[in-house]
């Protein structure tokens, strides 16, 4: 049980988490949609309640590295477990390092399934190295691997990025890679990618906000239909062609043909492995592989293949039951504990987010705990530059009501806006999503005063902090040759904020600024707020009690 706080008895109303999705602290103004934005309650905010800064991006949150920047998942898993794992980027890493990748069961069925059948395994994942959901030097390894082992045919189903990476690199990953299964392909093994499209065009769609996207996936990977092209290469120039302006994550859906037939759909008795390692845009695309009663579309055609995921996305639900790398154990959240010790939670967020508030925060589990509410407000199935004020009000028309039951000691949402339209590249309507935040703001807070209770705010990463590449040397904001700045989709390596808006205890919290608190650092904030010790295995927390 959480041991009650001797230095604070806890705030008499509730402690809300608000999450500003993408908000990070950029080091200049200068292409920060965050400093472009008119945004009086925040301004006020930082200038008169207590407010620190937190890590959210690299070891701080268990990537690989510090040149790694966070992400949602992460940051996520970082605010509700109150401590720090490796993460699946890190996890898969070692496992292919040490080689224990190749002797665990699962890499061992898929090898053998394919041998079984016609000796074909496909690799279907999101193609570069952001290292958010996938990193394309995993794939390379189990190329080599596939082959080592005595694969004949490898085919390869390119998610192209553009979101955790610069916003038209597919080339970048493309030309090499091609270059690379060209080498590979001698004595008597072919190995090509077969099929693609953008991310956010077909597959990786999440939440079962849009599975249209999903379907559209499964056609071009399994039955092989879209517009053919001779390679990949080919495809990205081709496409762009056809459609400019349009960047990498958006670009339509590609099948590499040879004399008009699809070199690689997906047969009977073939291996599929998708690489990504995080779980929410993997989900969906898996079930339609995995589940004999599917009817979230019409398969047309559902072949009976190996198929494992690169982890396992959903422990809860076993999804899928076949995975290359265990995923982060994590245990102790603040979810499970502030359940056991019998407070009321509530979380909300609109769908783009849900799973943010709900699943990574939790530890990556589906199940709610006891005395857990969740609302989910649904999305616009839109491009979110053109409504960069997403679904804001009606979250904050749900949080307030929810304050205003009575019932909630602990409420957390989710507001999307900074990071959705932060990864659109679009920078007015970056600036207006953080317009929108503001203003959500100014109406949750007051609720939150009025129930006698406390609100953290803060980010789980950067993202419309930074809305141009920065030079890779100079970390100036780059230029195109005209003299214009090179847009980015990205998320950031800023700090995020974390703010403490305290109108009930007489000034007597504060929060304290250490050179190395993260994310992870609030789990026991919160709990100290409402006059608890943090669980055992929580990092620190920054309140201070004067
Ligand atoms: O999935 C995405 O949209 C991006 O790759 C990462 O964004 P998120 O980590 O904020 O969800
Ligand atoms: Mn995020
Ligand atoms: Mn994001």
């Amino acid at each position: 049980m959480l041991q009650k706080l001797s230095a604070f008895p806890g705030v008499p109303g509730p402690v809300v988490v608000i999450v500003m999705d993408g908000y990070g602290v950029p080091k200049t103004d200068v292409g920060s949609a965050i400093a472009a934005a008119r945004k009086p309650t925040l301004d006020r905010l930082f200038a008169e309640c207590p407010n620190i800064t937190l890590r959210a991006h690299g070891t701080a949150v268990g990537m690989p590295s510090d040149d790694d920047m966070g992400n949602s998942e992460v940051g996520h898993n970082a605010i509700g477990a109150g401590q720090v794992y490796a993460q699946g980027a890190a996890l898969v890493a070692d496992a292919i390092a040490n080689g224990a990748i190749w002797q665990g069961e699962a890499w061992q069925q898929i090898v053998a399934g394919a041998k079984a059948g016609r000796g074909v395994i496909h690799f279907i994942g999101l193609f570069s190295d952001g290292n958010v959901h996938s990193h394309i030097d995993h794939l390379k390894a189990m190329v080599v691997q596939a082959k080592a082992e005595g694969i004949q045919t490898v085919r390869i189903h390119a998610l192209l990025d553009g979101r955790d990476v610069p916003e038209t690199s597919a080339l970048d990953y493309v030309v090499p890679f091609e270059a690379f299964l060209k080498d590979v392909s001698v004595d008597g093994f072919d190995a090509r990618i077969a099929s693609g499209g953008g991310r956010q065009y077909i597959t990786m769609d999440r939440y079962d906000a849009n599975w249209p996207m999903v379907e559209k996936g499964w056609k071009t990977h399994v039955l092989g239909e879209g517009t053919q092209f001779a390679n990949a290469t080919d495809a990205v120039n081709g496409l762009r062609d056809k459609h400019p302006g349009t960047i990498d994550q958006d670009l339509p859906e590609f099948v590499i043909a040879d004399g008009g037939k699809p070199i690689g759909t997906i047969e009977d008795g073939d291996s599929v492995v998708f690489f990504n390692f995080r779980g929410d845009r993997a989900i969906e695309i898996t079930r339609a592989f995995v589940e004999d009663s599917f009817d979230k579309f019409d398969r047309v055609r559902a072949p009976k293949v190996t198929y494992a995921g690169m982890l396992q996305y959903d422990g809860d639900l076993q999804l899928p039951k076949r995975f290359l790398v265990a995923p982060p154990a994590i245990k102790d959240t603040s979810g499970e504990w502030f359940s056991k010790a019998g407070l009321a939670q509530f979380a909300c967020s609109e769908t783009q987010k849900f799973g943010h508030v709900t699943y990574f925060w939790n530890g990556n589990r589906s199940n709610k705990f006891d005395g857990e509410t969740w609302q989910e407000v649904p999305s616009d199935v839109v491009p979110f530059e053109q409504r960069p004020w997403m679904k804001a009000a009606e979250i904050t028309d749900a949080m307030i009501a929810a304050i205003h039951t009575g019932k909630y000691r602990i409420l957390r949402c989710n507001y999307a806006n900074g990071d959705m339209v932060g990864h659109t590249g679009n920078f007015r309507a970056a600036t207006m999503a953080v317009e929108a935040v503001d203003l959500a703001l100014a109406r949750l807070l007051p609720a939150i005063e009025a129930a006698g209770g406390v609100a953290l705010i803060t980010a789980d990463h950067g993202n419309a902090d930074e809305m141009f590449e920065l030079d890779k040397k100079t970390k100036q904001p780059a230029l195109h040759k005209d003299g214009s700045y090179k847009a980015k989709t990205a998320h950031t390596l800023n700090p995020v904020p974390l703010v403490l808006f305290d109108k009930v205890s007489g000034g007597k919290l504060g929060l304290t600024q250490t050179p190395t608190a993260g994310l992870s650092s609030i789990a026991a904030t919160v709990a100290n707020l409402l006059g608890l010790e943090k669980h055992a295995k929580w990092d620190e927390g920054v309140l201070e009690v004067k």
